[in-house]
């Protein structure tokens, strides 16, 4: 049986005036799930969140929740009437109301008793239970950004929207904050959906992310399904670090680059001598003392746990490597590597001139893959 997604946004383009600025995005959430937009300044990620609360209508499309219809070019269910709860950048708490009337904004139709209790019940959840007398000045901006989150979250909305949340947040505060939010959130079974620019963010925070680039959504997935199986060019360059090999394609299973001969289990799809990218990403290549293959490190940078080195190999090529952080290392000298590959990340060599490959021939193919 096909049952109805708790948020389905089908095919939405979503345009300000002539210019379309989101091109057919389609996502779905489970409830309870937290999805993610992530991408670059000016991809649209703000304008399709601002669709979903509908703020802006869409130019072909829909979107429903629990099987509602929200939004299609001809209906527009209000703002207001759409059950869901915000959350942005800039915290923005009533500062002359208490932290309890903060709370209790969205929810005055309620009795009393029923506002008195959950006030407390949420208080308790984001950790701040002795706080709903105090004023917002008087809090911590974490301390703040979590009552703005309970104040979003007291309506018990269907879905709640996060606006960049951290992003006024140190990167320290940013790193407790995001995974006590996933975890609040987990606890009211609260389907949200994340705008963000920040990776690690979207990482530990999204059971599913959306990458989007230029108003389409690139590829739609777990964290480690973008990570190790990036569908395009622009997610592979954009999610995680890594290098792209020139490659060329042996057989059904292989391709030949400088580190030899590479196989894999599934076939690539590509005719034999076909020119390929073979992306390589520094978990791929571990420092091996004994490795007859080495490379001249021509960048070095701490990361606190490991070193993170770049190794230029004889035919010029540069790729990345990881190393815990006793193999300290100088610029200019050899270090020896070895592959790790888990799988085979091979893409069709973009135009150089406008970086644009063909879509159909974008789709990449993954395969688990050894080397010999
Ligand atoms: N009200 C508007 N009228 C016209 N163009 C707009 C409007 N709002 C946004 N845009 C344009 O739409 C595009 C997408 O903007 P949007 O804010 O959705 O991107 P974003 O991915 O959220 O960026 P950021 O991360 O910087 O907030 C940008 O080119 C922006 O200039």
């Amino acid at each position: 049986m096909n049952r109805a997604k708790h948020l389905n946004v089908e095919n939405v383009t979503l345009a300000y005036g002539e210019d379309d600025i989101v091109h057919n995005a389609s996502l779905s959430l489970d409830k309870g799930e937290i999805g993610c937009l992530l991408g670059p300044s000016g991809c649209g990620k703000s304008t399709l969140l601002r669709a979903i609360a509908g703020f802006e209508p869409v130019k072909s499309g829909h979107i429903s929740m629990r099987g509602q219809l929200l939004s299609n070019p001809q209906d527009r269910v209000p703002t207001e009437q759409r059950k869901i709860g915000m959350v942005f950048q800039d915290i923005a708490l009533f500062p002359h109301l208490s932290i309890s009337e903060n709370i209790v904004f969205g929810i005055k139709k309620w009795s009393k008793s029923d506002q008195k209790r959950r006030v407390q019940e949420l208080l308790t959840l984001i950790g701040l239970p002795d706080i709903a007398d105090r004023y917002p000045h008087s809090l911590s901006g974490g301390q703040q950004q979590r009552v703005a989150l309970a104040r979003a979250m007291a309506p018990k909305p269907d879905l709640l929207l996060l606006d960049e949340p951290f992003s006024g947040l140190d990167a320290n505060l940013r790193e407790t904050l995001v995974p006590e939010i996933r975890d609040i959130l987990r606890k009211e079974q609260m389907s949200a959906i994340l705008v963000t620019h920040d990776q690690m963010e979207a990482f530990a925070m999204a059971d599913k992310i959306a990458v989007m680039q230029n108003g389409r959504i690139q590829q739609c997935g777990t964290a480690f399904n973008i990570y190790h199986e990036p569908k395009t060019r622009f997610v592979a360059d954009f999610i995680g670090l890594g290098e792209f090999l020139q490659a060329s394609i042996k057989d059904e299973y292989s391709v030949d680059s400088v580190l030899g001969c590479l196989v894999g289990d599934e076939p690539l799809g590509y005719a034999p001598g076909t020119p390929v990218e073979l992306l390589i990403r520094p978990d791929d290549i571990q420092h091996c003392e004994e490795s007859p293959l080495t490379g001249r490190i021509v960048s070095k940078w701490f990361r606190g746990s490991h070193y993170l080195y770049h190794v230029q190999l004889d035919n010029g090529e540069v790729l990345p490597c990881i190393t815990a952080c006793h193999h300290d290392h100088d610029v200019g000298e050899d270090l020896g590597i070895s592959i790790e590959l888990d799988h085979l990340v091979v893409l069709p060599i973009c135009d150089p001139e406008t970086g644009l490959c063909d879509l159909q021939e974008s789709e990449v193919v993954q395969t688990q893959a050894i080397a010999r």
